[in-house]
């Protein structure tokens, strides 16, 4: 289990019956992990079951070595998820979020991280809107931040490029590498064969008759001509 942070053998996924065939997957540190797969495929189901939002139908699904329990402390403190629900406080501002998210996991410098996560997600023009006066994209980019702005070994990402401009999604597609780099991990389902190729290390395809693993190249074959 050395370095294995997500290991799951024969998981089936779904509601009440699985979405697609059983998953085998490892996520090791410094891995980047693009899940890929045609609309409807599965890949958000995978994702809210790794972090026990749904239970697994069958099979095994261990995060850290230990069976999954997503309300651990040591759960909490590894894993920032951004599943695109964007559930925000209607009364609080986007630097009052970041700066909660960072108080909440213990930042040292959360008036630092929090003006530096606002700076590199473009939202100093935002800082002190509610989330009700903000764009769709900026919105997305407030989710992103807070899960930038917190520790963690490993994030879990659906679609993250969803809504954002080019600008955002390429410095996304940087912090990516960075992440990989540092010794992090990510699990993400993405339809963008530029991220997936920028920062994937490897690929799991969901279909409805197989899963296969495969590398970054030949998923980003998959994205483009086969889905
Ligand atoms: N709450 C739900 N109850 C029942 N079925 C659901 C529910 N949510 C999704 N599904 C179904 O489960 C299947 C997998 O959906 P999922 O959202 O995991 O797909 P996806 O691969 O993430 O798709 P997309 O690329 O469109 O985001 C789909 O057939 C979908 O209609």
């Amino acid at each position: 289990m050395d370095g294995v942070l997500l290991e799951v053998d024969g998981l089936e996924v779904g509601y009440g019956l699985p979405v697609c065939p059983p998953i085998d997957l490892r996520v090791g540190a410094g891995e980047v992990v693009a899940v890929i797969g045609s609309n409807g495929s599965g890949k958000s189901t995978l994702l809210r079951t790794v972090v026990g939002l749904l239970e697994p139908l069958n099979g095994r699904l261990q995060m850290f070595g230990a069976d999954l329990d997503e309300r651990s402390t040591g759960f909490r403190a590894a894993v920032a998820a951004e599943l695109g629900d964007e559930a925000f406080f209607p009364t609080l501002t986007v630097r009052e979020h970041l700066l909660l998210t960072c108080y909440g996991h213990g930042v040292d410098d959360p008036d630092g991280v929090t003006d530096y996560q606002i700076e590199v997600f473009g939202l100093t023009e935002r800082a002190n809107a509610l989330p009700s006066a903000l764009s769709s994209g900026q919105r997305r980019r407030l989710a992103l931040a807070a899960a930038f702005a917190r520790p963690r070994s490993l994030m879990i990402l659906d679609e993250p490029e969803q809504r954002l401009d080019a600008t955002i999604r390429g410095a996304l597609g940087g912090w990516l590498v960075e992440e990989r780099e540092a010794g992090g991990s990510v699990l993400m389902a993405t339809h963008d064969p530029e991220l997936l190729i920028r920062t994937a290390t490897k690929v799991l395809v969901i279909s409805d008759d197989e899963i296969r693993l495969v590398g970054p190249e030949r998923g980003v074959e998959i994205i483009r001509h086969e889905l």
